[in-house]
């Protein structure tokens, strides 16, 4: 469920609502006639202009039936690059001492099941790399071993690949860094107070990222806004089905215990969007600096937010 025309901001405006708190005292609607009132949704989810403190803005109504937010991590509430260029390459550089030193552990000896069945089931696809059975005899065969699970490791992160397998590895070697302070997560700014104002207008707010809940966890929970994780109502991963599926947003209803059209899904990729909207989900696409660009059909197609703080929801005024 997309909000129609919802393209890019005109450029006369600049789209930005610091301060959701200001609006309802001035709101007036400026441009586009749409006819709703103060207070209440809109009956078409355009953007919409409104004064607030003096200044026009573009906002983006969220209908009335949306009773929860489901964010996606990178490249919505994080800068990609913090993932690119600090979370990623920690695991390539950290892999194969994390493997050498808790190889006998229960937790790390079902992260390589894990990716042996990953690694069968991509057995037919080009460059994969395979995990051999478990080894037997001595030292020289774990060696090996150890070395094709951090060639498989690399070869799916060179793809971004976003499996199971792959996912809960990287949460588990992510902890040490995380709870160390080695490592602290990066929010947009606008991130942490819309989330909060949400939640005071009685929104439940939920996150579902490829990267694994474990993971989730320590980015919200170390982070360079301190611990916010419980700003978050509950986590969902590719455990639940992968993000361009439309099942998983079924299914994430069915958790939560809502509708598909109570949701209202933020994220940086159009496939997810896609997916989502399948499932008669609402969905807005998240513009950040780094992101992929769209094309112009998506950037028509789909309604473009580039702050949380541009979200309007009517029935908290
Ligand atoms: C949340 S853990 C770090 C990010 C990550 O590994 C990942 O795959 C993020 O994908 P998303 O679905 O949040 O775009
Ligand atoms: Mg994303």
């Amino acid at each position: 469920m997309t909000w129609r025309g919802g393209g890019l901001f005109p450029s006369c405006f600049t789209p930005h609502v610091a301060d959701r708190s200001e609006v309802p005292a001035e709101l007036s609607e400026a441009q586009d006639g749409a006819g709703g009132a103060v207070g209440a949704a809109l009956p078409s989810s355009r953007p919409i202009s409104v004064i607030a403190s003096g200044r026009e803005m573009v906002v983006l109504s969220v209908p009335a039936e949306v009773t929860v937010i489901l964010l996606d991590i990178e490249g919505t509430t994080t800068p990609i690059a913090f993932v690119k260029d600090i979370l990623f390459p920690y695991i390539k550089e950290n892999v194969k001492e994390y493997l050498q030193t808790h190889w006998e552990e229960e937790e790390c000896q079902q992260d390589i099941s894990l990716l042996r069945k990953q690694a069968e089931e991509d057995s037919h696809l080009d460059g994969a790399v395979p995990i051999p059975a478990a080894p037997e005899n001595g030292a020289d065969d774990l060696q090996l071993m150890i070395q094709a699970v951090v060639d498989n490791v690399c070869w799916q992160m060179s793809l971004d690949r976003k499996t199971t397998a792959l996912k809960q590895l990287q949460g588990h070697m992510w902890r040490a860094a995380f709870t160390a302070g080695h490592v602290k997560a990066e929010f947009f700014e606008d991130v942490v107070p819309a989330v909060r104002k949400w939640r005071e207008a009685g929104m439940k707010v939920y996150i579902y990222s490829s990267g694994s809940v474990e993971a989730q966890k320590l980015l919200f929970g170390y982070s360079t806004e301190g611990d916010i994780l419980e700003l978050v109502d509950g986590h969902f991963d590719t455990k639940i089905g992968h993000k361009v599926e439309s099942e998983s947003y079924r299914k994430i209803a069915n958790s939560i215990g809502c509708s598909t059209n109570n949701i209202l899904f933020l994220t940086d990729v159009t496939l997810e969007a896609s997916a989502a909207e399948e499932a008669d989900v609402h969905v807005a696409v998240v513009v950040r600096p780094g992101n992929a660009g769209l094309t112009d059909d998506e950037k028509t197609y789909y309604s473009l937010i580039t702050s949380f703080s541009e979200l309007y929801l009517p029935s908290s005024t």
